[in-house]
């Protein structure tokens, strides 16, 4: 397994791999990684010839207040999991080499930026778009895997690949859960044990929503639901239930009429969680 830590290296590595006829996927990542993030490697492996994994935690998805400082790390462990895996390189910068002594050029999404868990995290998403924008540019990739957990990271990063008429393909993979149902996170080592217990709230309250869209519900019904299993976790602070058009994530009222997807970010203690679930109305 290559580890490339400046862009020259890791552009030389894909570019050989071009010209050899062989294809690249790349997993995007921060590290501290568990098997939600393997499952992103392993679907990267099926669809192209070489994989290369990023590990960057990107300082400017980070508001002022956010968790940056204290954000989980662990390279060796991260690098025994990938060697696991038969990665073919990981690229790992450093900030320096990432923004050097910095432009001030940035890729924004401004209408998906804004909204949602975009809103609670003002700048996050200009950070994740940017620095994927600039990851896309170093690794030159034909394949992009990205988790559904980040939903409105994923659907962000197609309308930008869309717009931008970027050369690569963006896919999504299902979230990966610990065996209660609690999303896998790198921020889960941050939970209290009382916080871990009751963080299973999210995937409960997600699955109440779930058989609920069975019974031809109102976009409100579907709220309240999800609102009282979460107030069963009286550690945890609501910070936004969001459902919306599972394609476009626009708003929804009223009936449940099409495909929705329901996210949730939720505080506890400075560890915010999020989830998400698509859900679809009785055929
Ligand atoms: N449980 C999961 N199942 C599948 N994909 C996941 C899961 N968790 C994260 N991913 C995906 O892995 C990629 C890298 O995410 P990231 O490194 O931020 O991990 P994370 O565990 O979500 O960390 P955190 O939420 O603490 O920032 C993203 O595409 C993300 O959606
Ligand atoms: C896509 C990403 C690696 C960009 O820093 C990050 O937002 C993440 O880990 O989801
Ligand atoms: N997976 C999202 C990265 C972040 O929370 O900044």
């Amino acid at each position: 397994m290559r580890i490339c830590r400046t862009k020259a290296d890791m552009r030389a590595l894909v570019r050989a791999w071009r010209q050899s006829g062989e294809t690249t996927a790349v997993v995007p990542t921060m590290g501290y990684l568990h098997e939600g993030h393997l499952s992103l490697v392993r679907k990267a492996k099926i669809e192209a010839d070489r994989v290369v994994t990023t590990i960057f935690v990107n300082p400017t998805q980070f508001g002022p207040n956010e968790d940056l400082a204290t954000y989980p790390r662990d390279e060796d462990r991260d690098l025994s999991l990938l060697r696991a895996e038969t990665v073919d390189a990981v690229f790992m910068p450093s900030v320096d080499e990432m923004y050097g002594d910095g432009g001030d050029t940035y890729v924004e999404v401004p209408g998906l930026s804004a909204i949602l868990q975009g809103a609670l995290r003002p700048g996050h998403f200009r950070g994740v778009s940017t620095v994927v924008t600039k990851l896309f540019n170093i690794v030159t990739p034909d394949i992009a895997v990205f988790g559904e957990k980040d939903y409105q990271q994923l659907i962000l990063i197609k309308q930008m690949v869309r717009d931008l008429d970027a050369p690569l393909e963006i896919l999504g993979h299902p979230t990966v859960r610990e065996a209660d149902g609690l999303a896998m996170s790198s921020r889960n080592v941050r939970l209290t044990e009382d916080q871990r217990i009751e963080a299973v709230a999210l995937s409960q309250s997600l699955d109440k929503a779930e058989q609920l869209a069975e019974t031809a519900p109102r976009i409100d019904d579907l709220e309240a639901a999800v609102r009282s299993v979460l107030s069963d976790a009286p550690s945890g602070q609501i910070e936004s239930i969001d459902i919306g058009d599972a394609e476009t994530l626009a708003e929804l009222s009223g009936a449940l009429d099409r495909p929705a997807v329901i996210l949730l970010a939720v505080r506890f203690g400075s560890v915010l969680l999020i989830d998400q679930r698509v859900v679809r109305p009785a055929a």
